[in-house]
Parts: structure tokens; sequence; C-alpha cells
């Protein structure tokens, strides 16, 4: 494979929607992008940014508004439906009606491009289903009907026919939606090693703010207002860039422990906090979710939180006596009951 040319780019694009009176409504304009061999890009924005009308128009699924969607370097609407099939495969996040097919025939049917509609599958078409099957853990599932599935294993299910189509370039509309959080972190886990292993890009849009920033070599970053920027995750958050897309009133993204906060208190009473760094982090979110100001100034007490013999230990100090708890919740307790007598 081609690891010097993007196996998809756009120029000058501009996604949205034509009305019945032909007037446009752009979701975003001047979107210059690509997607490398071996990348697993994140697209990441707030709800109707536009990451779903992104994903349709890259799939020909949608036109575009204007601009130009290059495929191995041609015109995407150069490729009839299944030379775009044998390139690309698509899983978008609305649910799929599959009738009474079984795991087996719909992921089959990821072979559909290769082999036509009434190709017969040949032993190396089965294989790449059994291997599709096997990556995905569905084999537990694999003879039951599509409509026996939970959304979870339908979403696996989803997966692995997109990988049973074995294109270069897979796009994944919130893939991973309703999975728990091993099964995000697993499906994560497993197209970051597709990637890697077999040059394929991905490009997935995803809530998984936290779990794209870990996994993805980029990220595309489309703000409410149709801005895009792109860049290594560790990038965007260092500038600042991360934080804006997501910008709300009420919490802020910590660039120090990666995790979005909600607003501290100005006006609740000052704690002074010092001790272990692992204890601090956790006893100074559980002190601001109850109002409490973490400052060494006009503080009504200073808490200490350390190990001792192994054991977490909080040592809280006021002015005229100390006091050891060994939980946050006997802690607040104290505390509230502090600063409600005041
Ligand atoms: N068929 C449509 N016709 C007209 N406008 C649409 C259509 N589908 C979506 N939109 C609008 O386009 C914008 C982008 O929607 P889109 O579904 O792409 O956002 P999204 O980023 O995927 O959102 P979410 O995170 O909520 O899934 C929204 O303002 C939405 O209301």
């Amino acid at each position: 494979m081609n690891t010097s040319a993007p196996l998809l780019s756009t120029q000058a694009l501009a996604i949205g929607y034509t009305g019945r009176n032909q007037r446009k409504r752009s979701v975003a304009e001047s979107l210059a992008l690509d997607l490398w061999p071996g990348q697993l890009v994140c697209l990441l924005g707030p709800n109707g940014a536009g990451k779903s009308t992104l994903m349709r128009t890259l799939a020909g699924l949608q036109p575009p508004l204007s601009g130009q969607i290059l495929l191995n370097g041609q015109p995407l609407a150069n490729f009839n439906p299944t030379e775009l099939a044998q390139r690309l495969s698509l899983v978008l996040a609305e649910r799929v009606e599959a009738g009474n097919l079984s795991v087996h025939e719909l992921i089959a049917l990821g072979r559909t491009p290769h082999t036509g509609w009434l190709g017969k599958l040949t032993e190396s078409d089965l294989a790449q289903v059994q291997k599709a099957i096997t990556a995905t853990g569905t084999q537990k599932f694999a003879y039951r009907r599509i409509h026996q599935l939970s959304d979870g294993e339908r979403q696996k299910v989803m997966l692995a026919r997109a990988l049973a189509q074995d294109t270069n370039l897979i796009l994944l509309d919130e893939p991973t939606a309703h999975l728990d959080l091993p099964n995000r972190v697993e499906m994560m886990r497993l197209l970051h090693q597709l990637t890697r292993q077999t040059q394929k890009a991905i490009l997935l849009s995803t809530h998984e703010l936290d779990l794209a920033l870990q996994m993805a070599d980029k990220l595309w970053l489309l703000d409410a207002q149709g801005n895009m920027a792109v860049g290594a995750p560790e990038d965007l958050v260092l500038s600042g860039m991360f934080e804006a897309t997501f910008a709300k009133a009420g919490f802020y993204f910590d660039r120090t422990t990666g995790a979005f906060m909600m607003h501290p208190d100005e006006q609740g009473p000052a704690i002074s906090l010092l001790g272990d760094e692992r204890l601090l982090f956790w006893t100074r979110r559980a002190l601001q979710r109850e109002g409490f100001r973490i400052s060494q100034e006009n503080s009504v007490a200073t808490v200490d939180a350390t190990y001792q013999n192994g054991n977490a230990v909080w040592r809280c100090e006021q002015t005229d006596r100390a006091s050891l708890f060994v939980s946050i919740e006997n802690l607040l307790h104290a505390l509230k009951s502090l600063t409600d007598e005041r």
C-alpha cells in the first residue's frame, strides 16, 4: 500500500443540507482534511456540530455543498457503489434492520463487494469473516438472529461486518455508544491495533473524549460553529483548542489531569489542602462538590491527606483542635458541621 499518499482527502469541502427551496444550510466549510494509512483519527464535537453529516458526506451518502473529496486520489463521485464498497466501509450510528438474518450471515454480507450479490463465498472469504468474528468477540452469538441481540452486541456485529469488508478505509459513526466501559476500551484498542497491524485508516466519531485523547493519533475537533481544528490530541489539549470546543458554563477541562471538572464555588468556605498527590486529587473533588474552596487564604481548616501504614488518613486541623479521619465521607461530614456552626 502506498503510505506516502492519503487514502482520503478533502479540498475546500463544505458540508450541509439543501432545503426544498434549494436554500443551502451549511454545517461546516473550507474543510481541508486527510486520512493516512495506519492512522486512527477521532472526530469529536458537541451535539449537533456536524459529525454525522461529515461522516455521511465522506462516505458518499450525501453530496457536499461544494468542494472535493478524493479517495485514493480520485474524486469520490467517480467510483460506482461496488468500487466504493471495496475501498471504504461505513458503520452508521442508526440501528440497522436486518430482517431475520443471523449474525454470521450479516457479517458475511461484508464480503459482498468482493463476491457480487450472487457470489458464493470462497474459503478465503469465509476465513475473512471468521477473522472479523474473532477480532470483535462475536463468536458467542454468531448463530443468533440480529433481532435477538442487545444494542452493544449489535454494535460489535456491525463493526465485524465492516472488518469482513476488509477495506483500507473504515468510517465509524459513534461505534461505542452502546458499549459498557470495558467493551469501549476493548473496541478502541482493537481499532488502534488494526491501524498498526494492517495500515488501515480508521475515522470514528465519538463522545468518548477520554478514550479519544488516549488512543487517537489525530483528533478532528469540530466546534458548534463549524470550525475544524486538527492535530495530535496532546497538542490540542495544550493549546486550549480541546477545552474551547466543549466550553460550557459550569465546568472546565483540567489540562493537568485531562479531566472535565465542575467549576468550584468561588464563594464557599476555604480549606487549605496538602499531602499525597493521589489523595489530594480525590479530596479536592469531594470538597469542591460540597462547595468548599481550596485555598490557604482565610481557610477555616487545614487538611493533610497522607498514607499511614498503607491506609489513607486525613488530618483536619482547625485553630483549636485537630481530628483524624479514615474516609472522605467522614471528613466531609465534619467539615460541613464545622461550617454550619459558623
Ligand atoms: N437531514 C437533515 N436535514 C437538515 N439538517 C440536518 C439533517 N440532519 C442533521 N441536520 C442538522 O445538521 C447539524 C449537524 O447534525 P449532525 O447530526 O451531523 O451532528 P452531530 O455532530 O453528529 O450531532 P450528535 O453528536 O448529536 O450526534 C445539526 O444542526 C442538525 O440539526
